[in-house]
C-alpha cells in the first residue's frame, strides 16, 4: 500500500483521518506524523523524512488552530500556517496534497458561503489562511478543504468545541454562548470520512466540507447541554457586539454542495447526526 502522512495526527481532524483510514482508505498506509516525530518547522529534518519515506499523499492537518493564539502570535501562526505549509505543499509537489483551512476566511456578512465566494478574512488566523490557500491551490494537483466548527474526541480531550465546552462545564463555568454567530457544525469523524473519499475522487481543487446545519453557538450549546445534563451545564445568551477580542465573522456558515456531489452519503446536520448517535462519545 502507498504511504500517506496525516500532519497534524495528535490533533482533532488529523487523529480522525488516522483512525478512520483502516475503515475508509483500504489503499493508504496511514502514518501519523505527530510533534513528537519532529516539529514541522525544522525544514530541513522533515525534508530528510519525506525524502527517506516517500509518502505519496500528504493531508496536512497540523496548524495554529485557535483563533486567540494566532491573534496573540502573529509571526507564529505566520510560521506555522504558511510556512510549514508552503514547505509541505513544495516537498508533495508532484503528489496529491490536501489543506485544510477553514470557514473564518470569509467575513460573515452574507452566510452561506460556496467555493467561488470572495474571502475577507478579520483576524490573523484566517488571513494565514487565506495566504496558505493561495498557495496550495497553485498547483492544479493540490486540494484545500475548508471547514467549520469541527467536534468530537481528540487525544488531548480539549481541541473540539464539545470538549472545550464540556471541560468549562466541569469547572463549573458559565458559557457565555453568542446568539448571533452562525457556523456550520460538523463531527470530525465526518471530516474524515468525506475527506478520505476526495483522495478517492482524484479531483483536486477547492472544497467546503461542513455541516448541513447552520447554528449559532448558542444553539449549539443548547444541544451540547441536553447531551450532558449530569454537568448541570449552564449557559448565558451573549453577543459578538461584547466580544472584546478579534472581529468576529458573524455568519461563516458553508454551502457545501460540490463536495456533496462527490459524496456518497450526505453531509449531516449537527442535531441530526447527535439524535443518530446518542451513544457516541462526543
Ligand atoms: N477544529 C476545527 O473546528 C477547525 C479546524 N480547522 C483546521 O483544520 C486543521 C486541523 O484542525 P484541528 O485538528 O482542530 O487542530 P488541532 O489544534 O487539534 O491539531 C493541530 C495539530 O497540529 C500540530 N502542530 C502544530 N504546530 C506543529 C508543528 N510546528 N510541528 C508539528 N505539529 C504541529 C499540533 O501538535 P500538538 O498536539 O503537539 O500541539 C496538533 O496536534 C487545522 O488546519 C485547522 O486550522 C478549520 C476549521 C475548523
Ligand atoms: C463561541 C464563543 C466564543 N467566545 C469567546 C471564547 C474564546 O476566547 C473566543 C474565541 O472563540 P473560539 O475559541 O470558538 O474560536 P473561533 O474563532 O470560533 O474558532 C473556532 O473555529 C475554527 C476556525 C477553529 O479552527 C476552531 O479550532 C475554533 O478556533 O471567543 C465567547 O465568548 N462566546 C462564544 O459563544
Amino acid at each position: 500500500m502507498a504511504l500517506a502522512w496525516i500532519t497534524g495526527a495528535n490533533g482533532l481532524i488529523g487523529n480522525y483521518i488516522l483512525r478512520t483510514s483502516a475503515l475508509y482508505a483500504k489503499g493508504w498506509d496511514a502514518r501519523g506524523i505527530t510533534r513528537p516525530d519532529f516539529d514541522l518547522c525544522e525544514f530541513e529534518a522533515v525534508k530528510r523524512a519525506f525524502t527517506e519515506q516517500k509518502p505519496q499523499l500528504v493531508i496536512h492537518c497540523a496548524a495554529l488552530s485557535k483563533s486567540p493564539a494566532c491573534q496573540a502570535n502573529p509571526l507564529l501562526a505566520r510560521k506555522v500556517n504558511i510556512e510549514v505549509t508552503k514547505h509541505l505543499a513544495g516537498l508533495a509537489e508532484n503528489i496529491p496534497f490536501l489543506f485544510f483551512s477553514t470557514d473564518l476566511v470569509f467575513d460573515g456578512r452574507a452566510g452561506n458561503y460556496d467555493e467561488a465566494a470572495a474571502v475577507n478574512p478579520l483576524s490573523v488566523y484566517a488571513e494565514t489562511k487565506v495566504a496558505a490557500e493561495e498557495f496550495v491551490l497553485g498547483n492544479p494537483n493540490h486540494t484545500v478543504i475548508r471547514t467549520s466548527l469541527n467536534g468530537g474526541t481528540s487525544p488531548t480531550g480539549d481541541r473540539g468545541f464539545n470538549e472545550e465546552m464540556r471541560r468549562a462545564w466541569q469547572a463549573g463555568k458559565t458559557l457565555n454562548l453568542f446568539t448571533d454567530e452562525l457556523r456550520s457544525p460538523i463531527p470530525a469523524i465526518i471530516t474524515a470520512r468525506a475527506v478520505w473519499e476526495l483522495v478517492s475522487a482524484q479531483k483536486p481543487g477547492l472544497y467546503h466540507i461542513a455541516g448541513s446545519e447552520r447554528m449559532s453557538r448558542w444553539q449549539i450549546g443548547e444541544v451540547m447541554a441536553a447531551r450532558w445534563p449530569h454537568l448541570h451545564p449552564k449557559i448565558q445568551p451573549g453577543s459578538l457586539r461584547d466580544y472584546q477580542g478579534a472581529p468576529r465573522a458573524p455568519d461563516a456558515s458553508l454551502n457545501c454542495a460540490k463536495a456533496q456531489a462527490l459524496l456518497s452519503f450526505p453531509l449531516p446536520g449537527l442535531n441530526d447526526w447527535l439524535a443518530a448517535y446518542p451513544d457516541e462519545a462526543f
